[in-house]
């Protein structure tokens, strides 16, 4: 289902942000963060899981993504093989329901910005943040400081609640980007597809 016919099905109005919303786009707003790539059985459940969050808090729930890829920015010769597209992303998380996509550029001046600045002024100034949903594992800001405590912390100070969700696991694996195209460089599609929770034939098409 393309984003356009959701909107039809739906009847609601979702909406897609190139960098952060305008000042009084959205006063407040359940959010959840990340890269997203290959939107995996964890990306799924995460998704979800923000949702019911704003069905609880009766807000708009906020996905907020980051292109291109951040260790393309940090790191290149370590940038990772890209799974899905950001269009493809947006299109998932419009699927699955959100109110709203945040695509914030990935650029040196993002990637320097200390968490606590990321979480004030982008989460809380321009989102109106009341409620974070990430995975146990999240970590943002420079050097990747902002990690599920230290949001908490800063959620008690700022007005925020914080939800460390347990990561989906698959058996002994959990599920990953990394993991997804690990199992493409084996050459186990199966496995992949496995990770991934749907058949999508241009990810099983990377398999080498
Ligand atoms: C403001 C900001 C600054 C960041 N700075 C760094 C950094 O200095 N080093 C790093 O490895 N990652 C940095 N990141 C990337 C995060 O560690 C993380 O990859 C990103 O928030 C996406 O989350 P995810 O990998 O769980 O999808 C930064 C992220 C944000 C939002
Ligand atoms: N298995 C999982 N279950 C639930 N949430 C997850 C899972 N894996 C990642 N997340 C969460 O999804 C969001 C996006 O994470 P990210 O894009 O880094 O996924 P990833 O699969 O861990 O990627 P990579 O393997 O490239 O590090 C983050 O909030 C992260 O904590």
């Amino acid at each position: 289902m393309t984003s356009a016919q959701h909107q039809l099905t739906t009847g609601q109005r979702q909406r897609v942000w190139r960098d952060w919303p305008d000042l009084g786009d959205l006063c407040a707003s359940v959010a959840t963060v990340g890269v997203f790539d290959g939107f995996h059985r964890g990306h799924v459940a995460l998704v979800e899981a923000a949702l019911a969050e704003g069905r609880r808090l009766g807000l708009p729930a906020v996905l907020v993504t980051f292109e291109p890829h951040p260790l393309t920015v940090l790191a290149p010769e370590r940038a990772p093989l890209q799974l899905l597209s950001v269009e493809d992303r947006i299109e998932q998380a419009l699927a699955l329901g959100v109110d709203g996509v945040v695509v914030l550029p990935f650029t040196p001046e993002l990637a320097a910005q200390p968490a606590a600045d990321f979480v004030e002024q982008g989460l809380v100034g321009r989102l109106g943040l009341r409620s974070l949903v990430v995975g146990d594992n999240f970590r943002c800001g420079h050097g990747g400081e902002g990690d599920v405590a230290f949001l908490a912390e800063t959620g008690r100070r700022l007005g925020f609640e914080v939800s460390g969700v347990d990561l989906v696991r698959l058996g002994e694996r959990t599920c990953s980007s990394t993991e997804v195209r690990r199992a493409l460089a084996a050459g186990d599609v199966a496995s992949a597809l496995d990770v991934l929770g749907r058949a999508d034939p241009r990810i099983a098409a990377m398999a080498g």
